[in-house]
């Protein structure tokens, strides 16, 4: 890929392209990757606008496949130069089951990973998570840490479990040779909570918020610092770290890198006001308005439930043991290490991350504006 880049046209994949995070790495490929000849997205369930992107220079494949069928994997990734592994199944409320999850995100992330090996493909960039490192099940702040902050990495719950594993897999593969003979390069980007256009959490929490009247209660104290992160910056991060693999390998072959930005640090609940205050929604409360203890009880309550129900229907509240833990413990990252790496700086600054998020929320079916 290297020498002849100028006039060379190269074959992407991007697996969980039509999701949350994978439309947005799509289109900001089109957008921005000059050497893209061919695009493919592969997914379980493929979006209509994929039709759309049909029109442009770059050739569009849609690609419906599941992960965990190791033929459609490597049906897909056969000739392509780069991978964006972004599929994954994202569950923290248990909607799917531990085997589930990590047949998805681990078998899914191994089958990509032999699939670049068998066909020859050398570039593998997958998305992992900061729940990689934490917060971990003793709930220790983990405050603006970088890559290297000493942290006791401790997971019990079946999704970091799988993406811990998954990130493993994927920097153990570093090196390898691929069919042809040459070394895979491969390495791991870790987002925090991403925000932005297509959030469904932010989309639940604003029709929640319009169902009470315009407002939300505060449940974790603002002093909680939360680390979020806008899908454009972390499509970004993306796009640049699988075009700079190559020329960088040495560099960034096996590293991770959390996603950052300008986002500035606050408690979950205070930085979805960001948007859904210009929205019309309040947040009542300087304090949370039920204690810590009361809703402890409520989400193992909730676990209880889904447990009582799982044979009538699936009973999936947002508050759990393990989301509230995740919601009421301090993990924010500070670092430059993909700017030093590969160049990365934000492509959206954050009043421009902002003004996007409140524009798609504004947008929304039932808007309190
Ligand atoms: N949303 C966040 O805050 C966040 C934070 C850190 C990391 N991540 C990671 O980013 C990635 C994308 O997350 P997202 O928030 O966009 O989730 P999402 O659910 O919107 O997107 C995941 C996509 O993967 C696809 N998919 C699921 N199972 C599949 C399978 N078996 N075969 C093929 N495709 C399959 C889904 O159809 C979906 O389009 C995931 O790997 C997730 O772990 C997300
Ligand atoms: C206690 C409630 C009072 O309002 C708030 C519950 C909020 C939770 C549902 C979310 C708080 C933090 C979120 C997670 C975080 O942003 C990072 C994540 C990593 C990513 O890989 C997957 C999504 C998630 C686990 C995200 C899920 C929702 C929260 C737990």
């Amino acid at each position: 890929m290297a020498d002849s880049a100028q006039a060379q046209k190269l074959v992407y994949l991007v697996t969980g392209g039509c999701g949350f995070l994978g439309e947005h790495v799509v289109r900001m490929l089109l957008q921005r990757e000059p050497r893209l000849g061919e695009l493919r997205v592969f997914d379980l369930h493929l979006g209509p606008w994929l039709e759309e992107l049909k029109t442009g220079s770059v050739r569009v494949t849609a690609i419906q496949g599941d992960v965990t069928q190791a033929h459609e994997v490597a049906a897909a990734v056969a000739g392509a130069h780069v991978v964006i592994h972004t599929a994954g199944l994202v569950d923290v409320f248990g909607r799917a089951s531990p085997k589930t999850i990590h047949e998805v995100n681990v078998q899914g992330t191994q089958n990509v990973i032999e699939a670049c090996v068998q066909t020859g493909t050398r570039f593998l960039v997958y998305t992992s998570s900061m729940e990689v490192v934490g917060p971990n099940t003793k709930g220790h702040p983990f405050y603006r840490g970088n890559e290297d902050t000493p942290y006791e990495a401790v997971h019990r719950h079946p999704y970091p479990c799988s993406k811990a594993l998954a990130e493993w897999l994927v920097l153990e593969a570093n090196g390898r040779k691929v069919c042809g003979g040459l070394p895979l390069v491969t390495c791991a980007l870790r987002p925090t909570g991403i925000y932005g256009e297509g959030h469904q959490i932010m989309r639940d929490f604003y029709r929640q918020g319009l169902r009470l009247g315009g407002r939300l209660f505060r449940a974790i104290p603002a002093s909680v610092e939360h680390g979020r992160v806008y899908v454009g910056n972390v499509a970004w991060m993306h796009v640049l770290a699988a075009r700079e693999l190559e020329r960088r390998a040495a560099l960034m072959g096996g590293q991770v890198y959390f996603c950052y930005d300008g986002s500035p640090y606050k408690s979950y609940e205070d930085f979805n006001m960001e948007f859904l205050g210009p929205c019309g929604l309040r947040l009542v409360g300087a304090r949370p308005l039920v204690p810590y203890w009361l809703l402890v009880f409520l989400a193992a309550l909730n676990v209880l439930l889904q447990w009582l129900l799982r044979p009538l229907l699936l009973y999936a509240p947002l508050l759990n043991p393990y989301t509230l833990a995740v919601a009421n413990t301090t993990f924010t990252v500070s670092t430059d290490k993909a700017q030093r790496h590969f160049g990365y700086e934000p492509m959206f600054s954050w009043e421009d991350s902002r003004t996007r998020t409140i524009l798609w929320v504004q947008a929304m079916e039932g808007s309190a504006q």
